[in-house]
């Protein structure tokens, strides 16, 4: 923590390219971008793709970060991170062996560096199978207290959380129909590569409506059940204790008549990432009604423990016709926040609060 500011040193040339981040110099210090600017309160370190800056690190968090005294500082992914900073918290999503293993390294040789978030949470989020595996393990009476009572207060209240059913195939696409028979998997099928590493092709789904045509796949992949849902999705951005929904675009809803005259495997485009958001759509009112409160509450809470991750999204469907059945389809983590209404305000606040909980465990130890 910085909370004097004892480390900035005023030169105006340190932002050279114009994009209002902090840069070092040659000795390591870190240095004021305006003379002007409050004393560093926070130093957060960034290792992102290019495309994850441009969304994230726009001029409105920037300006705003730096207003409250925290510096963004690009890392160097060639050098090794201890000769950089200090840093206060590390952000970053960067696929690769090699980049786990140094920031999982960092973070266990530096205790007092933040690093959002851990590499082993990441990577269980990063597998389709892994990542719904602690929804459909949330124990929703536990979580209530454990009383008959409790669980069928909340489930009249605040509804029903579940996965959609799915299997999984990393070999051998030939034995997927047989395997589906036999597991009794109902048509349609949504088709999701298994790992998402970030590149295109991890987000290239199938949707297949008959059995014999997914031997054309090709595996590692996760089989889902298709569940109709009104063709809107919720979206649902956590930062740390914070929550935010959205309403996106999604899938229309598939007919039983569609599903028999059709036959074949169909990829389909990113509907839900585009940012035309349906918030302000003229949405059937029993489609658009948000999940409650309470429910996203105990969700957030429940999966930021279980993940171990603070920046993640959870994408979330209804199914239609039902008031209260709700399925959680994908996570995301540190998904585009650049795209949520007054993400800046957020985001700082969130990195404050980082520095705040720091500064108390000094106090108390
Ligand atoms: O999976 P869905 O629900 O579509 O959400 C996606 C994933 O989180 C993407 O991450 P990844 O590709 O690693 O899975 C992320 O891209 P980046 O993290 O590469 O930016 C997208 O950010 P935006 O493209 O900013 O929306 C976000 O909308
Ligand atoms: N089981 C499902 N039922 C209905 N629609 C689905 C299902 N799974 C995915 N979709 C649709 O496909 C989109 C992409 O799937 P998703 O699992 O979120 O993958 P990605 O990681 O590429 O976003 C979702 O936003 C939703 O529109
Ligand atoms: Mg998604
Ligand atoms: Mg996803």
């Amino acid at each position: 923590m910085r909370l004097n500011g004892e480390i900035s040193i005023a030169n105006v040339d340190d932002d050279d390219d114009g994009d209002g981040e902090r840069k070092e110099n040659e000795l390591g210090l870190i240095r004021s971008p305006t003379p002007t600017a409050p004393p560093t309160r926070l130093v957060v370190g960034y290792a992102l793709t290019s495309k994850k800056r441009q969304s994230f690190l726009q001029p409105k968090l920037l300006a705003l970060a730096r207003s409250k005294g925290i510096l963004f500082i690009a890392v160097d992914v060639k050098q090794p991170l201890s000769d950089q900073g200090p840093f206060d918290v590390v952000l970053h999503k960067l696929a690769g062996k090699e980049w786990s293993q140094m920031i999982e390294d960092y973070g266990q040789k530096n205790p007092n560096v933040t690093v959002l978030d851990p590499p082993d949470a990441i990577e269980h989020v990063n597998n389709r199978q892994s990542m719904l595996e602690d929804v459909a393990d949330l124990n929703l009476p536990d979580y209530y207290g454990n009383s008959v009572i409790g669980f069928w207060a909340l489930k009249l209240l605040i509804g029903r959380v579940t996965v959609p059913r799915q299997l999984v195939f990393t070999t051998d696409p030939s034995s997927i129909p047989h395997e589906v028979t036999k597991e009794g998997l109902k048509l349609p099928l949504v088709a999701k590569p298994l790992v998402v590493d970030g590149s295109a092709k991890s987000h290239e789904l199938f949707l297949a409506y008959d059995k014999v045509s997914l031997a054309k796949l090709e595996p590692p992949l996760v089989l889902q059940e298709f569940v109709n849902h009104g063709g809107v999705l919720f979206k649902v951005y956590i930062i740390g204790e914070f929550i935010k929904v959205v309403r996106r675009f999604s899938l229309p809803d598939v007919c039983k008549r569609e599903l028999s005259k059709i036959a074949g495997v169909f990829p389909f485009p990113r509907v839900s990432c585009a940012s035309a958001s349906a918030d302000g759509a003229d949405l059937d009112p029993k489609v658009a009604e948000l999940p409650p409160s309470p429910l996203l509450e105990m969700l957030a809470r429940e999966l930021r423990l279980r993940l171990g991750l603070q920046l993640f999204n959870v994408d979330i469907i209804r199914e239609y016709g039902t008031r209260d059945l709700y399925y959680i389809i994908d996570i995301n983590y540190f998904p585009g926040y650049g795209k949520m209404p007054d993400y800046e305000h957020t985001f700082t606040e969130f990195l404050l609060s980082l520095e705040q909980s720091k500064y108390e465990k000094v106090l108390v130890a």
